[in-house]
């Protein structure tokens, strides 16, 4: 079927036509934020930030981004009170390295001990709630390249500007490189062949995210705490869905970081990502399929194709709210 391209006039549906123009500002660059704003409306409101980047076999890359965060905003501007690495089971040096860069590092495995542990993203993330204590948490990934220095306080500005927002994401160009080739656009694979459709068709008011999948997002920890964590690769997507239905569309925000340059994967590892995106939609699109299974993908060893199988089954973590453990801390923490 010929594809039609709409004018941009009548692009998306109404409501996200407009959300996309009421909820889309711009932090491209350090020299497009105003700092001290941040700072002033940072201390009114008494807000508490915690950064939390989840890493798994990260340690070419956590270390100049911990230190970065660490220099710039917790001591050069106490923007940030809190940076935690989550080392999600990895097994190079990511927590050591992230250590004397200067985080806080805890293993996922080590984060409600009585709730046991699994792997994936997810888990790390949701785990991460138990182990920070920010009215806002910020989550960058570990494998991010070139100068990120302003994705901090890009994140941030729509919550301390607007106590409305409760959820932001960044948006950005992805350049893609591949065997140390790159090309200034295509990365976002999964986001473009896999969750952009998906989303377009089952919540089309959501159809103004431009990185709907992007790693680099912050959010208030009342509304954080409210909605289950999907496991692995499925967070973003499910966190998104999750957050529309409970705070509703107005509450969401982007906000347009530039550029986002990222240690890529293969295709490979990309379509199981993609296997445990379409089993988080289709859980939350109430799908009676079976999408808690396997996805069969194959190789070719010269003389056949071999299949090879890897779990998309949805495996999520309930709103942390409902973990007595961390309601116990909180209230402790209220004093
Ligand atoms: O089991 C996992 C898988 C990934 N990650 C982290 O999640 C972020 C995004 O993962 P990845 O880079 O693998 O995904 P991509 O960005 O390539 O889509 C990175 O900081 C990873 O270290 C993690 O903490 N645990
Ligand atoms: O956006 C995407 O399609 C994927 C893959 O990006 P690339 O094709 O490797 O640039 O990356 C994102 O998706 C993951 C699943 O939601 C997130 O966990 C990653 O942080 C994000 O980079």
């Amino acid at each position: 079927m010929r594809s039609v391209i709409v004018a941009d006039s009548e692009a998306m549906r109404p409501d996200a036509r407009a959300w996309f123009r009421g909820r889309t500002t711009s932090a491209s660059s350090l020299a497009a934020i105003d700092v001290e704003a941040l700072l002033a409306a940072k201390r009114r409101s008494g807000t508490g930030v915690s950064v939390v980047l989840p890493a798994r076999d990260e340690e070419e890359t956590v270390g100049r981004l911990v230190a970065d965060i660490a220099e710039r905003w917790m001591h050069r501007d106490r923007l940030v009170d809190e940076l935690v690495v989550v080392d999600s089971d990895s097994t190079d040096a990511t927590a050591a390295v992230a250590r004397a860069a200067g985080a806080d590092v805890v293993a996922t495995a080590d984060v409600l001990p009585a709730h046991g542990t699994r792997p994936g993203k997810g888990e790390a993330l949701w785990k991460s709630l138990a182990a920070t204590t920010g009215d806002v948490v910020v989550f960058l990934d570990s494998d991010l390249q070139g100068d990120v220095g302003h994705f901090v306080p890009g994140l941030l500005g729509p919550l301390l500007a607007d106590p409305q927002v409760q959820y932001v994401k960044g948006c950005y160009t992805r350049p893609l490189e591949i065997d140390g080739v790159s090309v200034p656009s295509g990365g976002g694979r999964v986001t473009e062949l896999t969750a952009r459709p998906l989303l377009n068709a089952l919540w089309p008011e959501l159809a103004g995210f431009v990185q709907p999948l992007g790693g680099e997002y912050a959010g208030r920890r009342s509304a954080l705490e409210r909605v289950p964590f999907a496991g692995a690769y499925g967070v973003e997507v499910g966190l998104l869905v999750d957050l529309l239905e409970l705070v509703g569309l107005g509450a969401l925000a982007q906000v347009d970081l530039g550029e986002r340059r990222h240690t890529s994967q293969s295709q490979e590892a990309l379509g199981a990502m993609a296997g445990q995106v379409v089993a988080t939609v289709l859980a939350r699109a109430g799908s009676s399929l079976d999408a808690a299974g396997l996805l069969t993908q194959f190789r070719h060893d010269g003389t056949a194709f071999v299949p090879r199988s890897t779990a998309v089954a949805l495996d999520e973590r309930p709103p942390m709210l409902t973990v007595p453990e961390y309601r116990a801390r909180a209230a402790g923490l209220a004093g």
